[in-house]
């Protein structure tokens, strides 16, 4: 018996009654899928993905499959439902993240003893040189600094050197040395901790507590700042993506500290002319994407002084709150990082070709 043809306009009904089907039983499965996706960001697991089970329920529906549709059209769709899905899992996810604009849509401006940190401030220079090597070098540092406005004295008290039998830094001594130059000169000090047992001596001396590119997956660590009563300046990881730079903030907002600086200082790419990539669109994406202040180490970007100027300006036009640079009083004699490091007269010529844009308030 054949069946009386239908005409299109009747079959065309019958689909749409099934999408709208289909569409209520889609969006029961992201309501489900959703419950899911929290209870795996409650058990703390790292990662909603899972092809374990994605593989399994394929599996399922081949073995099911009536027809007429292909063992493989069913596999496509059901991919994609699961794609869907995990977008669904971790878009809710990041709507909770403490650093996004979704939870605090207005911007984050530190405000540390006066010193004005992010939007609707001038851009602020952070200064000084890569190690602390004596009290002479931080106080003739210092001086000089203050004299040109910078208001962030930096220098490594601490230093995390690729090689052990490489300087390693003064501990202790230096971040009284470091302390006293910048209280003595009316600024502020910061200064990297590599330790959660050092945390609170650094915050002792220190005003600012920098985590450094090579320990910004230290989870540890940034629980332990996050605790800590001061601001954290968070440089982004060498080869960190930006979504794990911004979990690391999380961690530290999570602890209940929400005075968070992120800094991007390049990452490494196959370029070799450059020390690392400097990444303009994470700058312009960290202060998209969160309401936290972002600064560009330009020093670490470029890894040569000849490219300081202009990385620092396109930095600036990018969006960012300031510019972290080092300076050394002679950059030939210092115990690390001496290929990069601008001596006096080095930094005021930067700082001179910075000079117009320094004045303005960033607005992007
Ligand atoms: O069952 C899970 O773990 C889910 O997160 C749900 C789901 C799915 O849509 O079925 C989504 C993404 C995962 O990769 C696996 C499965």
């Amino acid at each position: 018996m054949t069946q009386p043809q239908r005409s299109i306009d009747e079959l065309r009904a019958e689909v749409d009654a099934i999408n709208r089907d289909l569409l209520t039983l889609l969006s029961r499965r992201g309501e489900v899928v959703a419950q899911i996706g929290r209870a795996k960001s409650l058990e703390g697991r790292p990662q909603h993905y899972d092809p374990a089970r994605e593989e399994q329920q394929l599996r399922e529906m081949e073995g099911l499959n009536p027809g007429p549709f292909s063992a493989g059209a069913v596999k496509a769709i059901f991919k994609e439902i699961f794609k869907a899905s995990l977008d669904l899992e971790e878009t809710n996810d990041k709507k909770q993240l403490l650093v996004s604009r979704k939870v605090k849509p207005d911007d984050t401006t530190l405000d540390i003893d006066g010193v004005r940190i992010g939007a609707g401030a001038p851009p602020i220079i952070v200064a000084g040189p890569c190690s602390i090597e004596s009290e002479e070098q931080m106080e003739v540092t210092a001086r000089f600094l203050a004299s040109k406005g910078v208001k962030i004295l930096r220098g490594g008290a601490y230093k995390p050197r690729t090689s052990p039998y490489g300087f390693q830094g003064m501990g202790v001594d230096g971040l009284i040395i470091g302390g006293r130059a910048a209280r003595e000169n009316g600024m502020l000090f910061v200064t990297e901790v590599m330790d959660t047992r050092d945390v609170e001596v650094v915050a002792e001396h220190a005003d600012i507590l920098q985590v450094g590119a090579r320990n910004m997956h230290n989870f540890a660590l940034l629980r332990e700042v996050g605790r800590s009563r001061r601001p954290v300046l968070l440089k982004r990881g060498l080869s960190a993506t930006i979504e794990e730079w911004l979990y690391a903030a999380e961690y530290i907002l999570s602890e209940g500290n929400p005075e968070v600086i992120l800094c991007e200082r390049g990452i490494r790419t196959f370029e070799k002319w450059t020390r690392n990539t400097l990444d303009l669109s994470a700058v312009a994406l960290a202060k998209q994407e969160t309401h936290l202040p972002v600064i560009v180490d330009v020093t670490h970007a470029a890894g040569r002084r000849d490219l300081l100027i202009p990385l620092a300006k396109a930095a600036l036009a990018v969006g960012a709150d300031g510019i972290h640079v080092e300076v050394h009083p002679s950059p030939a004699t210092a115990l690390s990082d001496n290929e990069q490091q601008l001596d006096f007269a080095g930094y005021e010529r930067f700082i001179g070709a910075l000079d117009s844009v320094l004045k303005v308030p960033a607005t992007v």
